[in-house]
């Protein structure tokens, strides 16, 4: 694990930093050390060309003025506008103001509280005898190039209300790029919910340790790019607080690549490599079919079958020659009525099932649900699964469950969380994987997976713990018809190789989450977030993987 893995509630951060305190790191020194980094960090990103924080900052500063008809800088530096909370967030910003002044720049401090902590307090006054400009409307701002959001982090507990909440709205209004400090104040650290009203930030840089906010979809628009400062927690803290193995984990590049099926043994052979039979498609929607065949084509599955209604057999089988093709008996409408007799389940490693079904599946469905195979269930199989009660089937399953919703379908599934979990998806997925015991992969822009931990090897404490994984990059190319079904094929064939492998179950969807993200990534890079089509999508998996398993 590295500290990019973790991810802290606002609670979990106030216990580290209280143990770090107690263990005789003074509040001011710790508070001068992170806001000496910040104040590095963004004298780089305005310095350095090419890099994409950066450029996300400079070119805006840029485009304003050239809307504005003036040159970049009056000066020879930007004006940095610094926002001055009255918490600790506040005293960073001032911190930040101070060092970015002695380094020469033009910095105007804005300010409306009258009652500050006291050390925010002692750097006011420091920065106040420096001559530092101090204002308490925002007007004062409106020449900034850049402005620095210090006015709340993770110490925000209520709605920002009447003029606070006004200020802010002005401050997005004035058109300048923001970065923030720790959180976009007025994003909940842990829900990402806007409280009242938040600041629409450009940049964020992130104190420390990840908080959950950053991997809210809700709170992606305010936070814009992120990093992380890390100001060298000891480990130790984190893991008195976190545990060893930490509840929340944030998938990295090198904690997914750690469970791709690599090397594979030189005595392989393709059953050896796994079995994955796909149940998908109908007359309807036959693409769906071969999407989902090729996301499990790039996984490198040793074998797979495909059962499909046998009026699209054969052009299931021009499109993948090497599949075993199973052609189902239809319904009128060209959906699978059932699997057919002779089709023995307990010979695969897993199944995949759902993409194209039509609700008309529910047969086939059923017996698969009834199996004792190691599943991924996703698309119809979901609103299949919907209308048998998902909590009691899943909950009878003997073996693995994945299932892969997106908020609607979950919603469906899980209707029974819709007030207890609200809008933070990180609570409803790990509500969920304890409510039915399968691992709840929620699609979205961060896509969260959650899984009860394997139970023997805990403490009677946590024996209902669930560990829940989630993935930071993603693309919104990938907000489009047919990828959901590439990736079911790559988990279901990820899961089928793990299995055959041996290899432990629990990690196999952060993993294919990542690949399925950074395929997306790749693609839109080289052609665009418009060119990123599923057919596409399958085609980069094989590059992106040589580039991150290098
Ligand atoms: N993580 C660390 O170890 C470090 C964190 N630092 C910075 O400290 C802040 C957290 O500071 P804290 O003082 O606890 O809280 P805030 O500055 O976020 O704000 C609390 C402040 O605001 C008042 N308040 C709360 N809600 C509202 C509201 N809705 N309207 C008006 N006022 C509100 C509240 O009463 C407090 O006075 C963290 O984010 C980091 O930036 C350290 O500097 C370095 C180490
Ligand atoms: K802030």
């Amino acid at each position: 694990m590295t500290i990019q893995n973790f991810v802290v509630t606002a609670d979990q951060m106030r216990q580290i930093e209280t143990r770090i305190f107690a263990a005789g790191m003074p509040v001011a020194a710790l508070m001068e050390k992170v806001a000496g980094l910040i104040a590095r960090r963004i004298q780089a990103l305005l310095k350095a060309e090419g890099s994409s924080a950066t450029g996300s900052v400079r070119d805006l500063t840029d485009r304003r003025k050239r809307e504005e008809g003036k040159n970049l800088v009056k000066s020879q530096f930007p004006v940095i506008g610094v926002l001055v909370g009255p918490g600790h967030n506040g005293g960073d910003a001032l911190v930040v103001a101070r060092e970015l002044h002695f380094q020469g720049f033009q910095v105007v401090i804005y300010c409306p509280f009258s009652k500050l902590k006291e050390l925010t307090k002692n750097h006011a006054d420091y920065a106040r005898s420096l001559n530092i400009p101090f204002f308490d409307k925002i007007e004062a701002l409106k020449n900034c190039d850049l402005l620095v959001d210090g006015l709340f982090g993770f110490g925000l507990e209520r709605e920002i209300i009447n003029a606070t909440a006004a200020a802010l709205d002005e401050i997005n209004n004035l058109n300048i790029p923001i970065l923030s400090i720790d959180l976009p104040s007025g994003i909940h650290t842990d829900t990402g919910e806007v409280l009242g009203t938040a600041i629409r930030a450009k940049h964020t840089l992130c104190l420390g340790l990840w908080k959950m906010a950053f991997l809210q979809d809700r709170a992606l628009e305010y936070i814009g790019s992120s990093e992380l400062i890390d100001f060298d927690i000891p480990a130790a803290d984190i893991a008195a607080i976190l545990g060893e193995t930490p509840a929340i984990q944030r998938i990295t590049r090198a904690s997914a690549t750690q469970h791709l099926p690599l090397p594979r043994s030189p005595i392989s052979h393709k059953y050896t490599n796994g079995h994955l039979l796909i149940i998908a498609g109908s007359r309807r929607y036959s693409g769906a079919a071969i999407l989902a065949a090729l996301g499990a084509r790039a996984s490198g599955i040793g074998m797979l079958s495909i059962a499909v209604p046998e009026s699209i057999k054969a052009m299931l089988s021009s499109q993948l020659p090497e599949a075993l093709v199973i052609g189902c008996p239809e319904t009128q409408s060209g959906a699978i009525s059932e699997l057919p007799v002779a089709i023995d389940l307990s010979s695969y490693d897993a199944i995949a099932a759902g993409p194209g079904l039509t609700l008309e599946a529910a047969i086939a469905v059923e017996s698969v649900l009834e199996s004792d195979r190691p599943l991924v269930l996703d698309a119809d199989g979901l609103n299949i699964l919907a209308q048998l009660g998902t909590v009691p089937i899943l909950s009878e399953r003997s073996a693995l469950t994945i299932i892969t919703p997106h908020p609607g379908e979950f919603k469906r599934l899980f209707p029974e969380l819709a007030d207890r979990t609200g809008e933070d998806r990180i609570a409803a997925t790990q509500a969920a994987a304890q409510l039915c015991g399968a691992t709840i992969l929620l699609k979205g822009a961060k896509v969260c997976i959650s899984c009860k931990e394997e139970g023997d090897s805990l403490p009677d404490s946590y024996a209902s713990r669930t560990i829940t994984y989630l993935n930071p990059e993603s693309t919104p190319a990938l907000a489009r018809g047919g990828s959901g079904d590439v990736l079911t094929g790559l988990l279901g064939g990820l899961l089928a190789t793990a299995i055959a492998r041996k290899s432990p179950l629990q990690s196999v969807a952060a993993t294919a989450a990542w690949w399925h993200a950074q395929a997306g990534i790749m693609a839109a890079k080289e052609r665009t977030e418009l060119g990123v089509d599923a057919f596409t999508l399958t085609q980069y998996l094989i590059p992106t993987l040589r580039e991150f398993a290098e």
